[in-house]
């Protein structure tokens, strides 16, 4: 006697696309899960690598060097959930993820990483110092969510130390870019001058301008929706967010 499934009635295609969608719920599920400890580990271990360095050396200068290759790493791995959005393994959006994180990968790999001479700023630590709370933050409230095991205390850090921590991580970024602008100016890295076999000019003390110009409308943004987030999660608001 054929199973229903097997007899291709209606009632049968149902039950297959039932279990291909809980398949695949409990894979997405598993991957996410997987990849929110990973991320929390990585940064976790960069808060104990920034705070051994420090207890044992006593001063910031250096701290960046010891820890690059680690932020480097975890920072450019974040990629990925801009994948995460676009294929709707989460539920949000693919832009404001995409510019919370090219704009940390372009402030590791092409200001922090790419001039040695600002490595050591104080604006350096700041961010840094700001980003790794956050991350830690947001990758275990992730991780507890999905084990629907959140202690309240992540949910309430999670949405509510953004508040400081957002503004005070875009101070470090722009202090930081700021400080590079002699460097880069002296040195032309990254630019183009005419005249040339492309006959294309590109100066990237410019482009830093406007990258630190482009905070004035981007960020803004980016906190906006943290603050809708937290009102959907913390008060129960429903906010129907649109990919614009
Ligand atoms: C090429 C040059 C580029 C230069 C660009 C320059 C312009 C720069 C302008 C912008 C300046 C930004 C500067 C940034 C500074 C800092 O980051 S300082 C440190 C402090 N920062 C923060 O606090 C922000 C941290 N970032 C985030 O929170 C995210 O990146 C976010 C995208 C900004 C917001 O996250 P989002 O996911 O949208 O909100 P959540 O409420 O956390 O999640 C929504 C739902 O999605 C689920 N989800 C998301 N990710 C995951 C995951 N990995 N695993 C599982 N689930 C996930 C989440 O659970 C929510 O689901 P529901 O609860 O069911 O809704």
């Amino acid at each position: 006697m054929a199973s229903s499934e097997e007899d291709g009635t209606v009632e049968g295609k149902e039950n297959n696309n039932i279990k291909k969608k809980k398949m695949k719920s409990t894979l997405a599920t598993a991957w996410l899960t997987f990849y929110n400890i990973a991320m929390t580990a990585g940064w976790l271990v960069l808060a104990l690598a920034m705070i051994r360095f420090y207890i044992h050396k006593g001063t910031h200068r250096g701290l960046y060097r010891s820890i690059a290759r680690t932020l480097k790493f975890f920072q450019t791995f974040a990629l990925v959930e801009v994948g995460h959005c676009a294929i709707g393994l989460v539920k949000t959006s693919v832009i404001v993820t995409g510019v919370q994180v090219c704009s940390r990968i372009f402030m590791v790999w092409f200001i922090t990483n790419s001039i040695r001479q600002i490595q050591n700023e104080e604006s350096v630590i700041l961010f840094l110092v700001v980003w790794t709370v956050t991350e830690i933050t947001r990758y275990s409230y992730y991780t507890f969510n999905l084990l629907n095991l959140l202690p309240y205390f992540i949910k309430w850090a999670r949405y509510n130390l953004f508040i400081v921590l957002y503004p005070l991580g875009v101070v470090g970024e722009l202090f930081t870019i700021y400080a590079a602008l002699p460097f880069v100016r002296r040195s032309g890295m990254y630019s183009m001058r005419l005249p040339n076999k492309y006959n294309v000019s590109f100066d990237y003390y410019y482009c830093l301008i406007i990258v630190m110009l482009s905070y004035i409308p981007l960020f803004p943004q980016l906190f906006f929706h943290m603050l809708r987030q937290r009102r959907r999660v913390l008060h129960g608001e429903v906010i129907v967010e649109k990919d614009d």
